[in-house]
């Protein structure tokens, strides 16, 4: 095409939304910008995604292309490869300028972005990438990691879309269908999505329902409503993190009600862990396969040393919800049925794969990253190390079923809504011994833990991905230790 000037393509992501959006701000300044999403095959094909995800998406990128379109922003959906997308897009409109965020995501997303960065030097297209989260590219050390965060989160957002100039006579994309993108549609409709919802939940957590949070969160009967429920939206992006920061910020000085603020200091120090625990995928990607403390390779099956596979019955049945544990049953239904469990039901279900059946964490994650709406692979593949016992840092901590259910459901209304077949003859016995294949892996564990190795590992590992608070202002560290949930608590 004829030399128009500079043109620029904003490449959403992770990032589906309008405001606090630094590439889109940085693209109004110019002749011509053009908005794109890419669906890409790697992603479709992906073991992680699942329709449900793309339902998502989809639902997202509709309001965000009309919102778009009022402002002069053809929003483009292409489904397709990276480079091969670019490129086509390059040659038609003239693209001098790539605006994007960083992405933190799996092995795929960042053999895509050497691609992408290979071609944009070749072809000599500018590609700048901002942050949107607290990860730090090829971070030094953790040293001053926690003050850095509070920085950007304290910075002021992106400066406000006011309208671009789009080329003349260019439209926004119709969205794929499922037969073009080669997907049957998901066996569940997720929750709405967008900027708008995402706002909405965020306002509707900060003006009240965050007030019992910190009692709500651990039992799923509760956790439904008093958790903010902004996990899939933070995973798409409809809502930056700094925006949810500060709005909580905001809200915790704002309010004369003591419970609320109460609630909602609780809540901001999660706020910090979803990009602690990316960061550590940023700075180590390869946690999403191995073990992160080789010491304990060869502990289960299915961890690449083990000369056997997974144990595919005992995968199946607890996938199923049918191990014969009623409150690991519950727990199982509830997520296929709706996206969503709360963190220490999540928990309890990993350490029941991990411990009471054994399977090494690789095979139930991908399942669970399929299962979770809000599947965000550093938090993910961490949190299926640490409840699984293989960061080599962490207390192991093994949840007893029985227990759990006592203390979150001690009536059984929540086993009964999910398990309606609990206490008659088509529900399962228990598919393992709890005292024994407890007690068997455990040892093992411990025994491991103590060998002069691990221990010289475990403390290059805590050198490496431990937490570190100093250099937080006092408020920031005192709701860390008022924190009431030690199983969150213990971050690695
Ligand atoms: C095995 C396992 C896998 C998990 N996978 C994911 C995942 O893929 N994506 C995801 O967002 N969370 C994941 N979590 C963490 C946690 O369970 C969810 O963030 C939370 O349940 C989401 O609901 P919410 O937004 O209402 O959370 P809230 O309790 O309201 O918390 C607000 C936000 O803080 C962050 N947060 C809360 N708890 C944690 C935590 N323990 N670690 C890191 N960030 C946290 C999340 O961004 C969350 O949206 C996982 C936990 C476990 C045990």
């Amino acid at each position: 095409m004829a030399d128009a000037g500079p043109t620029a393509l904003v490449w959403f992501k992770r990032d589906l939304r309008l405001r606090d959006h630094a590439p889109l701000a940085q693209a109004q300044h110019f002749e011509r910008a053009i908005g794109l999403v890419l669906i890409e095959p790697d992603w479709l094909g992906s073991p992680e995604c699942d329709p449900r995800h793309v339902a998502f998406l989809l639902d997202a990128v509709r309001s965000l292309q009309d919102e778009l379109a009022a402002l002069g922003l053809p929003l483009l959906v292409r489904v397709g490869e990276a480079v091969s997308v670019l490129e086509a897009l390059r040659r038609e409109h003239g693209i001098t300028h790539l605006f994007s965020h960083e992405e933190t995501g799996p092995g795929w997303s960042y053999a895509r972005d050497l691609a992408v960065a290979a071609w944009s030097r070749q072809q000599g297209v500018l590609w700048r990438e901002w942050t949107q989260t607290g990860v730090v590219r090829r971070l030094r050390s953790r040293a001053g990691w926690a003050r850095r965060w509070a920085q950007r989160m304290d910075a002021p957002e992106a400066a406000p879309v006011r309208g671009f100039k789009g080329p003349p006579g260019l439209w926004p994309d119709p969205l794929p269908t499922w037969s073009t993108l080669g997907l049957s549609p998901p066996l569940l409709t997720p929750p709405p999505a967008g900027e708008a919802v995402a706002w909405e939940t965020l306002h509707s957590f900060l003006g009240g329902r965050g007030r019992d949070y910190r009692r709500a969160l651990s039992s799923p009967l509760t956790a439904e409503s008093g958790c903010s429920r902004l996990s899939a939206h933070l995973a798409f992006g409809t809502l930056s993190m700094r925006c949810v920061h500060q709005a909580t910020e905001a809200a915790m000085l704002g309010t004369p009600d003591r419970a609320l603020a109460y609630g909602l200091r609780g809540f901001a120090s999660r706020l910090r862990w979803h990009c602690h625990f990316m960061q550590k995928l940023e700075d180590q990607p390869n946690l999403e396969w191995r073990n992160l403390a080789r010491s304990v390779d060869g502990l289960r099956a299915g961890d690449g040393v083990h000369p056997d596979g997974v144990d595919q019955e005992r995968l199946q049945a607890w996938c199923e919800g049918r191990t014969g544990y009623p409150m690991v049953d519950a727990c199982m239904r509830q997520l296929r049925a709706t996206g969503w469990l709360n963190f220490r039901m999540r928990a309890m279900l990993v350490s029941f794969a991990a411990y009471h059946l054994g399977l090494h964490w690789r095979a139930p994650g991908l399942f669970l990253a399929r299962q979770f709406l809000d599947f965000e692979p550093g938090i993910h593949w961490c949190q299926m190390q640490m409840q699984s016992g293989t960061t080599g840092i962490n207390t192991l901590r093994i949840y007893s079923p029985a227990k759990q259910a006592l203390d979150q459901d001690p009536l059984g209304h929540y086993r009964r809504q999910w398990l309606p077949e609990w206490g008659t003859p088509a529900y399962p016995s228990p598919l393992v011994d709890e005292r024994q294949a407890v007690a068997a892996i455990k040892q093992q564990l411990y025994t491991l833990r103590q060998q002069p190795e691990s221990r010289a590992e475990a403390a290059a590992i805590q050198q490496q991905h431990g937490s570190r608070t100093s250099g937080l202002p006092p408020t920031a560290r005192r709701s860390r230790s008022a924190r009431p949930d030690s199983t969150q608590g213990s971050l690695f």
